[in-house]
């Protein structure tokens, strides 16, 4: 994808969350990380709406996504709260464990290149496995309580979306230092944040780890608690 990347910063501030799913849906989309109708990102609402969230409708084109496509579900349990003519992600549940289990308040999920390949490497189809790293300067960038050292798991990439689901909420309730990222084998990477723009910055750190790994960069293991 060579279409230049819009620059959040440069652009006027959004009031509504539904047109910031959008633009940031469509940054998302310009950088490739969201080929052919791949990725979701969803915000919890606030206030009176908190037990709410807005998410992208399933199977669209992420890069023309308007405010007025934006489906409104329970939070934590991802059944549909308003019913219209469009149908919430087919990861909703994902990102409904991720709120369930977290103090989330946006997530993002996408297709990155480089977290794929960490993700189809290190992932096994019958278990949950992890992928430590250490050192990185980057990882400074993902509000870890030790900046030095994470191991990111990596879900089997389950047919049955709710199963990664279950799968996800489990692992988050058993780990409360879990980093804000994990990983689907075969598939992509799921961060998230206390607002989209946190949520994006640790997906950048993440894909930029990532590729060092592609590139050959070492994660040692022996700074691993
Ligand atoms: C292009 S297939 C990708 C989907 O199967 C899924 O992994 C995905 O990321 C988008 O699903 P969606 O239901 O549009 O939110
Ligand atoms: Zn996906």
């Amino acid at each position: 994808m060579t279409t230049p990347v819009q620059d959040l910063r440069g652009t006027p501030p959004v009031t509504d969350a539904a047109a910031e799913l959008a633009r940031y849906s469509r940054v998302l989309y310009e950088r490739g990380w969201m080929p052919g109708t791949s990725g979701n990102l969803s915000v919890r609402q606030a206030g009176g709406l908190r037990d709410t969230a807005l998410i992208t409708p399933s199977g669209r084109d992420k890069g023309e996504l308007t405010r007025d496509d934006m489906v409104t579900v329970h939070a934590e349990t991802g059944e549909p709260r308003l019913h219209g003519p469009l149908r919430a992600s087919a990861e909703t549940c994902i990102h409904a464990a991720v709120y369930r289990t977290t103090g989330a308040e946006a997530v993002i999920h996408v297709h990155s290149p480089y977290a794929t390949v960490v993700a189809c490497r290190a992932g096994d189809p019958a278990r949950r496995t992890t992928v430590p790293l250490t050192r990185f300067e980057l990882l400074k960038g993902l509000g870890l309580a030790d900046p030095a050292a994470t191991r990111v798991p990596v879900f089997p990439n389950w047919s049955d979306v709710p199963r990664i689901a279950d799968d996800v909420a489990d692992w988050l309730r058993a780990t409360p230092d879990a980093p804000p990222g994990l990983l689907i084998a075969d598939h992509g990477i799921t961060v998230w944040g206390r607002d989209l723009a946190r949520a994006l910055a640790r997906l950048e750190c993440f894909e930029a780890i990532c590729q060092l790994l592609v590139l050959g960069a070492r994660s040692r293991e022996d700074h691993l608690p």
